[in-house]
């Protein structure tokens, strides 16, 4: 049986048409196109389906709505409307929304067992030779083709103590068994936001410890520093602070941590909380599959390296979402899987992934969402650029909702081709209110032709994009339009 990493009897072999590694992305590729192909699925998480479904984006932004209805009376008190928030009920909102996933994840996992053409391994798989795999029982599975969607895991940052002390990732905070009173975040990105949301709208104190000067620091700086001052409203933010060590500890209230952190110049403090969340990012899975066994290369920072059409650098393999993609976002991962499916039907003639402009948002309070340049990225590459910025404040909507200023749009434009190059938002809906940049910027509309060229409806929301748009400074007349 060779190389195997196991002990134990002779293990079974199998030969498919097709092996997918992972039952998140991955696990949309089989359909009734694929219903002639011997298939191997395989997956060793502990829920069928992988991250977004099980512990990514669906539980969380199942979170963010009970927690955005928590903000409610503050949000209402300023325009004459007096609402009380009497209790948030953590078993009630975590049990609706995992006697939703779980079921699903289930029912998932079920059908794929009793699909006629799919087997499914529920183990850790990696690789032992060129196109063989060899699973943790040391069944061993040899493919025509092979799909890695075997996604990412979290980093667990080196901290003196943090090994021996019990911590909550997005893995598992979300099923804790009781709302904590306090509660530490490290980290200023994507869960780090989101988390601090969440928890502090159902009264949860929050501190959240970040390295840099400003969460989000991958958006614009409009947009981050905006961000930063607006959350520091509601938690408590040490910025420009590194964790020096943790230490479990034990009050009346029950057990703990403590967590020593470091200032700017270096002055040492102590936080202590009943819960600690790493939020610190999340690395490839390729470093488990052993792929220099069977010729995947491996780039930075160990994403799996693809060309346009989603092929490793074995033929015959593909790769595709977290564990290839520096994005790391179900939206890519989705459009990737269907570029693998389409490939794997038409060999002969494939196509390219589209990753031109991939948006993003983040589904905290307030929500941000961007696509393409930040201004910062727009002046590093020495472009010709204008930008435009409208404040939510300045619209009709915006003065019903009692917008002060906070929240805005920016945009980035080229001056000569009036093409958008960057879009970023801060401030209410900004996850759906952006899709209308996406849109013209996917398809090469002209800012111009998106401002004055269609309907807008007033006095709606989506006005703000309207006037940002028409902010930036370019030639907007268009004869023969409806504006
Ligand atoms: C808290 C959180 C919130 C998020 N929210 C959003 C959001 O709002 N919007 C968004 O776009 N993205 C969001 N994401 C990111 C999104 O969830 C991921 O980009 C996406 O799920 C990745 O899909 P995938 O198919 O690449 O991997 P996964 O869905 O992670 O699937 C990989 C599967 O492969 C299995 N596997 C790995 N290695 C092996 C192996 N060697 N053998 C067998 N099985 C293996 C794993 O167990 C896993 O089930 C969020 C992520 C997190 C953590
Ligand atoms: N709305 C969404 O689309 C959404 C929501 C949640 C997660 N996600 C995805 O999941 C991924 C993981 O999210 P995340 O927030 O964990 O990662 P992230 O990359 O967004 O943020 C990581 C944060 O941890 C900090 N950090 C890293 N190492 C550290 C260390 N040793 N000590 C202290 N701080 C450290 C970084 O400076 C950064 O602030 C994201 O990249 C994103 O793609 C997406």
């Amino acid at each position: 049986m060779g190389v195997g990493w196991h002990d134990g009897p002779v293990p079974e072999t199998h030969h498919v048409d097709l092996c997918i590694i992972g039952s998140g992305s991955g696990n949309s590729i089989p359909d009734e196109r694929f219903d002639d192909w011997r298939i191997a699925l395989v997956d060793d998480g502990p829920h069928f389906g992988g991250t977004c479904l099980n512990v990514g984006c669906i539980p969380t932004k199942m979170y963010v709505h009970p927690a955005d209805l928590a903000r409610m009376p503050e949000h209402a008190a300023p325009l004459g409307v007096d609402l009380t928030l009497d209790q948030v009920h953590w078993d009630a909102i975590r049990d609706r929304i995992f006697g939703r996933i779980d079921p699903i994840s289930a029912a998932g996992e079920r059908y794929r067992a009793e699909s006629p053409n799919i087997m499914l391994f529920r183990q850790h798989a990696r690789f032992v030779s060129d196109k063989t795999l060899e699973l943790a029982d040391g069944t061993q599975i040899t493919a025509d083709r092979f799909v890695l969607a075997a996604g990412s895991r979290i980093r667990i940052p080196d901290v003196p103590g943090l090994a021996e002390t019990p911590y909550e990732t997005s893995d598992t905070v979300m099923r804790l068994a009781e709302l904590p009173r306090e509660m530490i975040i490290a980290g200023g990105g994507y869960v780090a936001a989101e988390f601090a949301h969440v928890f502090s709208a159902y009264g949860t104190k929050v501190t959240v410890v970040v390295r840099g000067d400003r969460l989000l620091r991958h958006e614009d700086d409009d947009i981050s520093y905006r961000f930063t001052r607006l959350l520091g409203e509601r938690v408590d933010l040490r910025l420009q602070h590194t964790l020096c060590s943790v230490r479990p500890t034990a009050t009346e209230a029950g057990p703990g941590v403590s967590v020593e952190i470091a200032g700017p110049d270096g002055t040492r403090s102590c936080l202590t909380a009943d819960v600690l969340l790493v939020a610190t990012g999340r690395i490839p899975n390729g470093d488990l599959l052993d792929l220099d066994r069977t010729g995947v290369a491996v780039g930075e920072n160990g994403y799996v390296e693809v060309d346009d059409y989603q092929r490793t650098t074995a033929d015959g393999i593909f790769a595709l979402g977290d564990v290839s993609s520096h994005c790391q976002l179900k939206h890519v991962a989705n459009h990737e899987a269907r570029v693998v499916q389409y490939n794997l039907l038409h060999p002969e003639a494939m196509m390219k992934a589209d990753h031109r402009f991939i948006p993003h948002a983040v589904f905290s309070s307030p929500q941000v969402a961007a696509v393409g340049l930040t201004e910062t990225e727009a002046m590093d590459r020495g472009l010709d650029y204008v930008v435009g910025l409208k404040p939510y404040a300045d619209t009709a909507y915006g003065w019903a909702m009692g917008e002060t200023g906070d929240h805005i749009v920016k945009l980035l434009a080229d001056p000569q081709t009036a093409q958008l190059i960057g879009a970023h938002l801060i401030g209410p809906e900004a996850s759906s209110l952006i899709q209308p940049l996406i849109q013209a910027m996917s398809f090469g509309l002209r800012a111009d032709e998106l401002a004055r060229g269609q309907y807008w409806i007033h006095p709606a929301m989506a006005e703000v994009i309207e006037n940002a748009v028409l902010a930036l400074p370019l030639d907007h007349r268009s004869p023969g339009n409806p504006a």
